[in-house]
């Protein structure tokens, strides 16, 4: 099983700003996203790329993961923005309009071209409706040799333009694209995160859509404000009954007595061995999240 790393709270930085670049080494978000693309007016391009060179230099970070969102390889920008990118050495460069697979293939042949470590990863946001024509063959990008491609992100600021879908509580103009991006996504092994709640100050409606994204299945939610991180960690995280009765799947499959079974009864419910396996990923999951928050603590 491959190692388990908690994505609750992505946040994003306007990487014109070097305050919030700062202020993001004591906050508790799993990863943050230095953004070069929309949080970035196009005068202050050049600057962003060098405010987060120096932030990432400087370190201090932590087990962070650290993504770097560059603007798409068509516009203006987008190769000065790659190459300052994988000059910076982030985690993965998270690609904005990622509409086909020849996308990625560009951005893949640019960053051999630029000499990125094969560790370097890429992610792909979710945001034009072509790419919801075309979901399967993007993720399926991942499947080929030497593939770089890692995660999904949803952008549903970017879809709601689009297509002039509007944000409504619980959002059911935008489920179809959520669920069909999500089932491409795990369909080839890929991280995926919801999108952002634009709306800051209203707690309660975001406290909503992190348990709809988790009920999804999605791996944690994409942020733009530091008060959104504490309610987003408390929201992807497997809940205390979760975790017990995980265990008692996995300790229950591994009595001698169950050694050949299949499926079995525990307090009057069927477990599977599918069962299991979920369970044993859920448990893999909270050691992994009790391992990052004690280190969060001690630093
Ligand atoms: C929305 C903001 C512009 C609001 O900023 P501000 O007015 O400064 O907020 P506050 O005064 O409440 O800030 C309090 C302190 O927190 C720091 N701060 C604020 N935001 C961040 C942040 N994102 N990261 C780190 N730190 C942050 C402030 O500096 C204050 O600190 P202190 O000085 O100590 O008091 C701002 O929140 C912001 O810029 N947010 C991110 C915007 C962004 O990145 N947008 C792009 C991604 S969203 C998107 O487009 C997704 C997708 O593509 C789609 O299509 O949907
Ligand atoms: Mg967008």
């Amino acid at each position: 099983m491959t190692a388990v790393r908690p994505r609750r709270s992505v946040l994003y930085m306007p990487g014109s700003n070097a305050r919030a670049l700062d202020k993001a080494r004591s906050l508790a978000a799993d990863a943050l996203i230095f953004d070069m693309e929309d949080a970035v007016a196009p005068d202050a391009k050049p600057e962003a790329r060098t405010i987060i060179d120096a932030a990432l230099r400087d370190g201090g970070y932590g087990g962070r993961e650290i993504l770097i969102r560059i603007n798409g390889l068509a516009t203006q920008w987008g190769r000065d923005d790659l190459a300052a990118a994988v000059a910076s050495r982030p985690d993965a460069v998270l690609v904005p309009k990622v509409s086909s697979a020849e996308d990625l293939e560009r951005i893949s042949f640019e960053m051999r071209r630029l000499g990125a470590p094969a560790e370097m990863k890429v992610w792909a946001m979710i945001e034009t409706p072509l790419a919801i024509l075309s979901l399967r063959e993007i993720a399926s990008f991942a499947a080929r040799p030497g593939s770089r491609l890692a995660g999904f992100v949803l952008g549903l600021n970017d879809l709601a333009k689009e297509t002039g879908a509007q944000f409504v509580p619980g959002r059911a103009p935008m489920l179809p694209w959520m669920m069909m991006a999500l089932a491409a996504a795990r369909a080839f092994g890929l991280v995926v995160l919801d999108g952002v709640f634009n709306d800051i100050y209203d707690e309660e409606g975001f406290a909503a859509e992190c348990r709809q994204g988790r009920e999804f299945g999605f791996d944690g939610k994409t942020l733009v404000h530091p008060k959104q991180i504490a309610p987003a960690n408390a929201a992807f995280v497997p809940s205390v009954e979760e975790i017990e009765w995980a265990r008692v799947i996995v300790d229950t499959f591994n009595r001698p007595e169950n050694a050949d079974k299949s499926a079995i009864k525990i307090d009057g419910r069927m477990v599977e061995r599918l069962h299991a396996e979920m369970a044993a990923k859920t448990l893999l999951l909270s050691d992994a999240i009790r391992r990052t928050d004690s280190l969060a603590l001690a630093s």
